[in-house]
């Protein structure tokens, strides 16, 4: 199984080179990830956005445009739905969220005419390095689905197993959070990890060893485990985090980012091709790693 995102990087450039649609790419991170991405062999990159700027963007990092075909819109919406556009006529294999809003493109994804839906749930995965953690996690859903239902997490689970599996790990741990560890029926979280894991023992979530409710302390530490009393595969060993709704996703993505000095990545996956998402505040080497992920699904 892959530890590190330098492990990733190098799996990805095997796979690589894709072509990556950047939607309102007018930001410095953006450009030297894909520059980065470039000058790897991991991907090549189309610029959708406001030329004017994202030429700015690029005397200020020092990056050579010429290497890149930049398609002028200064329209953000616009810019989306043209850079999700170029998936159809098959000029790209990834699109990329650049200087916009995440709803703003989720929608241009979304949209009907766009022809990315294949009728699943999409969801995001992000997946953090840490030092103190033995491996990368994965953590899910903290950008795309606000509350979603039982369904919806069997499917967010699946989303995050396919990544997983595609970074080398056959048999993810996934931990599905809320706030304690015993079936509280006053605590929706408790009920549908309860019946996850009834999902997942009858076959009908496969690839993967699904345990909970576990309170987080449960799923990342075996000390914490133990002196819960808690005697599970999943417990102090998880590989993925399933957390009950975006706030909780949100908030541990970001705490990971800023308070952990996490490396991380971010992708949504369900559509018929990867989005490579990070938060706008996020590094280059975050964006960098989230294209890796994006190779690498491409191939799926
Ligand atoms: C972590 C780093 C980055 C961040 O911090 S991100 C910050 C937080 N994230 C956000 O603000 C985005 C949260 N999500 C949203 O705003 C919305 O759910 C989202 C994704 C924009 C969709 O909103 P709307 O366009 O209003 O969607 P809607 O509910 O009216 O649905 C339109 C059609 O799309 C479908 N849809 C919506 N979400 C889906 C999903 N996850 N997977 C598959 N299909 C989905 C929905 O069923 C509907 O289909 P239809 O048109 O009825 O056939």
């Amino acid at each position: 199984m892959i530890k590190a995102f330098d492990e990733i990087v190098k799996y990805a450039k095997e796979k690589g080179p894709k072509t990556i649609a950047v939607a309102v790419a007018q930001d410095a991170d953006v450009l030297n990830a894909v520059n980065n991405a470039k000058n790897l062999g991991l991907a090549d990159a189309i610029l959708v956005g406001d030329k004017e700027e994202i030429e700015k963007a690029a005397a200020s990092c020092g990056v050579d445009l010429s290497k890149f075909t930049v398609i002028d819109e200064r329209d953000k919406a616009e810019a989306c739905r043209k850079a999700v556009g170029l998936i159809s006529e098959k000029k790209a294999d990834i699109v990329m969220k650049g200087l916009v809003d995440t709803a703003i493109i989720l929608k241009a994804v979304l949209a009907e005419e766009a022809g990315l839906r294949t009728g699943n749930v999409l969801s995001h995965v992000a997946i953090f390095e840490v030092n103190g953690y033995d491996r990368l996690f994965i953590v899910t859903d903290a950008a795309m689905n606000i509350a979603p239902n039982l369904e919806q997490k069997k499917q967010i689970i699946e989303n995050a197993v396919k990544v997983a599996h595609a970074m080398g790990n056959v048999e993810p741990k996934v931990a599905v959070l809320a706030a304690v560890e015993k079936v509280n029926p006053k605590m929706q979280a408790t009920l549908d990890a309860e019946a996850l894991v009834e999902m997942n023992k009858k076959g009908e979530i496969k690839g993967c060893v699904i345990g909970g409710p576990f309170a987080l302390d449960n799923a990342v530490s075996v000390e914490a485990a133990k002196h819960k009393g808690i005697d599970h595969p999943v417990a102090g060993h998880a590989d993925i985090l399933m957390v009950p709704q975006i706030e909780a996703g949100n908030m541990l993505y970001k705490s990971m980012v800023f308070f952990a000095r996490a490396n991380n990545a971010g992708i949504v996956v369900g559509a018929k091709v990867p989005i490579v998402l990070t938060s706008r505040a996020d590094s280059d080497i975050a964006k960098l790693n989230s294209i890796a992920i994006g190779v690498l699904m491409a191939n799926n």
